[in-house]
């Protein structure tokens, strides 16, 4: 058995995939908080003798990573192989402080869709990024829900408002929606870059998927939106099988 482990450090929520080539073909046997690792690593027969890692990290967390470091593994860092302009032939039209999760993802899509396509990751923050046959083009980082909505704690009237990520669509008549319902301004921002950029794909991925999906949804815009839950090791895995070693 061959066996690579792709690690995302984000902003919040390091977590791991587990991957494990069976009859030629690689397959996502788990995605697991980095804290549980050890336990899966143990059970699936993982180990440094048969498996690599390879690491994006956002935030850096070098403690938690010495064990992995210690037991032998070897270590491959997206960070290593990004020193702007280009990344395994993807141009790249952003400066190096493009976040290795944005990089990573991009240039899956990039390889993958091949037509003009809105990635967007919403996570911690989320990510708006256009790819298209001319590589990445750029994108725009806007606050996740729990940041954008905890703003609100500064109007006296607003800060104990209860809120429900339930979305109407429709013009708010009350202070609730008045609040919830702002949020679209970024879904808003979405639609004038699909058309700016004649996307035919939306890609959506990271932990508020769900909630991005609805905004598309409503509409019959004819675009394919594709949810992909675990695009980050996805990617991570595609580029560490053809860029690095053909494992
Ligand atoms: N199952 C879930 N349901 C609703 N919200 C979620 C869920 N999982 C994560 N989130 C939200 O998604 C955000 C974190 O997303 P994630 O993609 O894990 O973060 P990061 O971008 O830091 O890796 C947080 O704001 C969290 O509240
Ligand atoms: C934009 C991000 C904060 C998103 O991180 P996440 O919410 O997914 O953890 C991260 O990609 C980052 O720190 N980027 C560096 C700045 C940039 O991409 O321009």
């Amino acid at each position: 058995m061959q066996g690579l482990i792709t690690l995302d450090f984000g902003n919040s929520n390091p977590h791991a995939g587990l991957f494990q080539k069976v009859d030629g073909k690689w397959d996502l046997i788990k995605v697991v908080p980095f804290n549980e690792l050890q336990i899966y690593t143990n059970q699936l027969g993982m180990s440094a003798n048969n498996s690599s890692v390879v690491l994006c990290e956002v935030k850096s967390r070098e403690e938690e990573l010495a064990p992995l470091a210690e037991q032998g593994y070897l270590i491959t860092r997206v960070k290593e192989y990004w020193r702007g302009t280009r990344f395994a032939g993807m141009p790249v039209n952003y400066a190096k402080t493009l976040g290795e999760d944005r990089l990573i993802e991009a240039f899956y899509c990039y390889k993958k869709e091949k037509i003009p396509t809105l990635l967007i990751d919403a996570g911690t923050f989320v990510t708006m990024d256009v790819i298209t046959e001319n590589g990445f083009m750029g994108g725009y980082i806007i606050p996740g829900t729990e940041a954008y909505f905890s703003t609100y704690g500064k109007g006296e009237q607003l800060k104990d408002v209860p809120l429900t990520l339930n979305f109407k669509h429709q013009l708010p008549q009350e202070t609730a929606d008045a609040i919830t319902e702002s949020y679209s301004a970024f879904a808003a921002l979405a639609k004038s870059l699909i058309s700016e950029h004649k996307i035919q794909k939306i890609v959506l991925t990271g932990g508020l998927t769900t909630l991005w999906e609805g905004f598309f949804t409503t509409e019959k815009t004819g675009l394919v939106v594709e949810g992909h839950p675990h695009l980050i090791h996805w990617a991570l895995q595609y580029w560490m099988t053809t860029q690095i070693e053909p494992l």
